[in-house]
């Protein structure tokens, strides 16, 4: 069956009781998105694309779709992308070991060298002929172009005692200067999360996407911060999926972090320090489904996870 939407101008349209929307109830799904149009107009949206959404052709072209819609609403997305599983392939074709602590890939300078490869010069420039597909409006930059990001060796900590994960940065500045620029020139920022290392000039460190996009949208002012990934949201007792936390403040999220198990720690540790950073609304939901991010911004319900500075906010 095609996926294609009914063309309500064909001379072979025939309107479908079952599955197609009545004109009244088309009506009332659009004017429901008005309060979310007027509030986010011109606002500045960082959204994390990665996971298993990043792996499908059909949820690609749904992501590309939601970020156009985006941008023709009046928002400014700007996208930063991940790519852990596509650099596991292909240290896997190379026959490089890799490993995860905390969340975080133990990065040699060899596995660093193809980190860069991968994601700035493999999943960044798909993406981004993604999104130009129908109007060439995104612009791939990395966090070493123009300043973007300066970053430190990072000291993780699993179980309480300190890992040495290599080449691993942590954001510590940011120069939002050339995204700015692509924003207010009309253009669609795409993100890979390489990082200049501020202590060894010449250097760069391997900077976990999820901390960057928090990073970036605090520097930006951003309004949200959108995490997609390959579950519903944070779950409070992991793997019971029936624990969706559906929002969460600040205080409750940094006293449950010591309890969330590897590829969590890092989203929820973002949305922890963007909101603290002064964004408003930080949001993990689920890539799987095909435009989430569209029904988590111009829904009352939204979907997935929220993260407030407060617990009232929340409420
Ligand atoms: N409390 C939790 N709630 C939800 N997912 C959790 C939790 N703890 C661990 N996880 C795991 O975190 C994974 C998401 O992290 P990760 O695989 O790094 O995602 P992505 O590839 O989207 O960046 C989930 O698929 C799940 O296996
Ligand atoms: C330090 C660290 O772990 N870096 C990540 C960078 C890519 C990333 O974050 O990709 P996802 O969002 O798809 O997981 C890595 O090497 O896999």
């Amino acid at each position: 069956m095609s996926t294609e939407p009914a063309d309500p101008t064909a001379e072979t349209f025939v309107f479908n009781t079952e599955t197609d929307l009545r004109p009244g109830q088309k009506a009332e799904v659009l004017i429901q998105a008005l309060p979310w149009l007027e509030r986010f107009a011109g606002a500045v949206v960082v959204i994390k694309f990665g996971g298993n959404a990043m792996i499908d052709a059909d949820l690609e072209r749904a992501f590309a779709e939601d970020i156009r819609f985006f941008r023709y609403a009046g928002l400014k997305p700007v996208v930063v992308h991940g790519g852990g599983p596509q650099i596991s392939a292909m240290l896997t074709r190379l026959g490089i070991e890799s490993e995860f602590r905390g969340g975080l890939r133990v990065t040699t300078p060899e596995t660093m060298d193809v980190v860069r490869m991968v994601l700035t010069g493999k999943v960044q420039r798909d993406l981004v002929s993604r999104l130009n597909a129908s109007e060439p409006l995104a612009v791939g930059i990395s966090g070493e172009d123009g300043g973007l990001f300066a970053a430190r060796k990072r000291q993780a900590v699993v179980d309480g005692e300190p890992v040495d994960v290599g080449l691993v940065g942590d954001v510590i500045e940011v120069h939002p200067r050339a995204v700015q620029d692509l924003l207010d020139a009309g253009r669609i920022p795409v993100i890979s999360t390489i990082a200049p290392d501020m202590d060894n000039p010449g250097d760069v460190l391997n900077v976990n996407a999820d901390t960057a996009a928090a990073a970036l949208a605090t520097a930006l002012g951003a309004q949200k911060l959108v995490v997609l990934t390959d579950v519903e949201g944070l779950y409070a007792n992991w793997p019971d999926t029936s624990s969706l936390v559906r929002q969460i403040g600040a205080e409750r999220l940094a006293a449950m972090l010591p309890t969330l198990a590897s590829g969590m720690v890092p989203k929820m540790e973002a949305c922890l320090r963007a909101v603290s950073g002064g964004v408003p609304q930080a949001h993990v939901i689920d890539g799987r489904q095909p435009h989430s991010l569209l029904l988590e911004i111009f829904t009352t319900e939204g979907v997935g996870t929220m993260v407030t500075p407060t617990e009232e906010e929340a409420a």
